[in-house]
């Protein structure tokens, strides 16, 4: 199910949109979204009160399309919302701890860069894994090195069941490179939240994540 719902996961807070977020999502959403994370974060970012009525919104939206709602860093952001889960990268906090405070319902996502990351992450219960970065991006300032879909691959190989997705500089011209590599789905942020016609935007990746 989760290998599924994953196909194209949009991550994104308001400072990452060319338009408004809620309707920036629900276009999304309209146009093929399957999964969202709820990255209010960097400059220009919403905090306190603001940030948490985004969130309300934002997890509406996703609940009318039946689509999960996971929420970035902040497990106290998980519980004020009740989201369906948090996604954490490796810098942010004890792996298992975190496991253990969500609720049963609640998905947990960790960020890797290589295999002995994703071994350990699969290992302490993450329900799925991301992997960064495929490709060079501009949207994130700290990124790792990027080494490509070949990460993608070589995780696959040694977790075959394993929920992945790619992230980092995906477009709809690069986007079958990573699924080709045996991610389950590809999840992005300029490519949609910055196109002009975000639904259009968003029907385009459709075309390259969805296995014929
Ligand atoms: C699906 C997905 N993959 C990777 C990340 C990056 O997480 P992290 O390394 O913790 O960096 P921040 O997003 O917190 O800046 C992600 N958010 N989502
Ligand atoms: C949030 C994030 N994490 C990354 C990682 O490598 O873990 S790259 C990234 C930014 C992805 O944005 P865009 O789709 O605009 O390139
Ligand atoms: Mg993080």
């Amino acid at each position: 199910m989760i290998e599924q719902q994953l196909a194209l996961y949009l991550v994104m807070g308001s400072q990452n949109c060319k338009h408004d977020p809620v309707e920036t999502l629900e276009k999304a959403i309209q146009g093929g979204v399957t999964f969202f994370q709820f990255r209010e974060k960097g400059l220009g970012s919403k905090i306190g009160k603001e940030k948490i009525e985004l969130g309300i919104r934002l997890k509406e939206v996703c609940h009318q399309y039946d689509v999960p709602f996971i929420v970035n860093d902040d497990l106290e952001l998980v519980n004020e919302l009740d989201a369906d889960g948090l996604h954490i990268g490796q810098k942010d906090g004890d792996m298992k701890k975190m496991k253990d405070s969500l609720k049963s319902y609640q998905m947990l996502g960790v960020s890797t860069h290589n295999l002995d990351e994703a071994l350990e992450a699969k290992n302490l219960g993450a329900d799925y894994i991301g992997v960064g970065p495929m490709f060079n991006t501009l949207t994130k300032d700290d990124i790792e090195e990027v080494n490509g879909p070949i990460v993608i691959e070589e995780i696959r190989e040694q977790l075959p069941n394993v929920p992945l997705v790619g992230i980092g500089g995906i477009k709809h011209h690069n986007a079958s490179q990573v699924i080709e590599a045996g991610a389950n789905g590809v999840a992005v942020i300029s490519d949609i939240t910055q196109a002009e016609s975000v639904k259009e935007a968003t029907e385009r990746l459709v075309g390259k994540v969805i296995r014929l």
